[in-house]
């Protein structure tokens, strides 16, 4: 498959250099300069459970005029609006955008900039990733991906996305019900995103955390609790088991926010922890957990921009 890795982060240069180690035709357009130039240089190195690789993939700037048979669009929430903007040059009939965030909202805002009939959701599970510098990323473990159909895709083009990836031994497979899939990833975000991104703490310290372990699981179960209000097909019998379960497969891990607040950053909390209590309204709730966490990292990241 010719596929462009548009958000070449910690996400997106996993999914790349593995993606061209298996054989795809693959380039890479990120919006950091040093990076692009060392991944044209050198290639992406890639660290992680089961050792390191580098590989060769073609990086750009902007997108070029070169059209593909699958855009991955792999950018925090933020930047989705401008970046979907921008994927034109890629885009032929027959194109596929995956867009891949943590958080819900994403996927409306690139509906509008390519068209719902070309769009398909994915959600990364357990991966743990983080740029360490110029064209080097590494990763603490490897779960799932899972894709589905935004709007009237075909489910047949899904299906041909997940075989893709599986080819480049990612755990990948096409879903019916993607919003069920986000849900599921939101209660595990929502334990630790702004918990770790408020203490510096990491995945594994917020679930040990005598105090702020149960903060974590209230958060994660205003947002179970939320899901099933809403009538969203959760296959989530016990939200602290998989919150547990989820923080013992990288307990070292910083999730992206807290990197983005050790950088001084605005992170993802708005479409994480922020969209429970906006979700819980639409059913005649409130998720005071999550309003109080949102709020808090708000305060802090308004902070940073003035
Ligand atoms: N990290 C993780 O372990 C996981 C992350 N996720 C989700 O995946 C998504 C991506 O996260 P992550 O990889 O950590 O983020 P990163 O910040 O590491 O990567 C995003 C990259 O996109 C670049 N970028 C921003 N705007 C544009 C643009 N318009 N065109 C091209 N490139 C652009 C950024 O450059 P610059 O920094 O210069 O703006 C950055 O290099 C998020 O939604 C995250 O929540 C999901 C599962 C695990
Ligand atoms: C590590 C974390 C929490 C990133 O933000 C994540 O979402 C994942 O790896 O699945």
């Amino acid at each position: 498959m010719k596929i462009c890795v548009v958000g070449c982060g910690a996400m997106g240069s996993v999914y790349a250099a593995r993606l061209a180690r298996a054989g795809h035709e693959v380039s890479v357009v990120d919006a950091w300069q040093a990076h692009v130039e060392a991944i044209a240089r050198d290639g992406l190195h890639i660290s992680g459970p089961d050792g390191e690789f580098r590989t060769a993939v073609a990086a750009h700037t902007t997108a070029p005029a070169d059209p593909v048979d699958l855009v991955v669009l792999a950018v925090k929430a933020a930047d989705v609006p401008a970046a979907a903007a921008g994927l034109a040059p890629l885009l032929g009939p027959e194109t596929t955008v995956l867009t891949i965030q943590n958080g819900l909202g994403s996927a409306g805002a690139v509906a509008g900039a390519v068209g719902a009939g070309r769009l398909a959701v994915g959600i990364a599970s357990g991966f743990g990733a983080g740029l360490r510098g110029p064209g080097r990323v590494h990763h603490n473990a490897m779960r799932a991906l899972r894709f589905g159909a935004h709007g009237s895709l075909a489910p047949e083009r899904v299906e041909e996305v997940a075989a893709a990836w599986r080819t480049a031994g990612f755990d990948a497979a096409a879903v019916d019900d993607v919003l069920a899939m986000q849900w599921e990833k939101l209660i595990c975000n929502v334990a630790y995103s702004a918990p770790c991104a408020l203490t510096g703490l990491t995945v594994g310290e917020i679930r040990d955390h005598p105090e702020l372990g149960r903060t974590s699981r209230a958060a994660a179960t205003e947002a179970w609790e939320t899901a099933l209000a809403l009538g969203v097909a959760i296959d989530v019998p016990d939200p602290v088991e998989l919150v547990r379960a989820f923080a013992a497969r990288m307990p070292g891990a910083k999730p992206s926010a807290l990197l983005d607040h050790e950088a001084r950053r605005t992170s993802e909390i708005d479409v994480i922890n922020g969209a429970v209590p906006r979700e819980a309204a639409k059913a005649g709730r409130t998720a005071p957990v999550n309003q109080a966490l949102t709020a808090l990292a708000r305060h802090r990241e308004a902070a940073w921009r003035r």
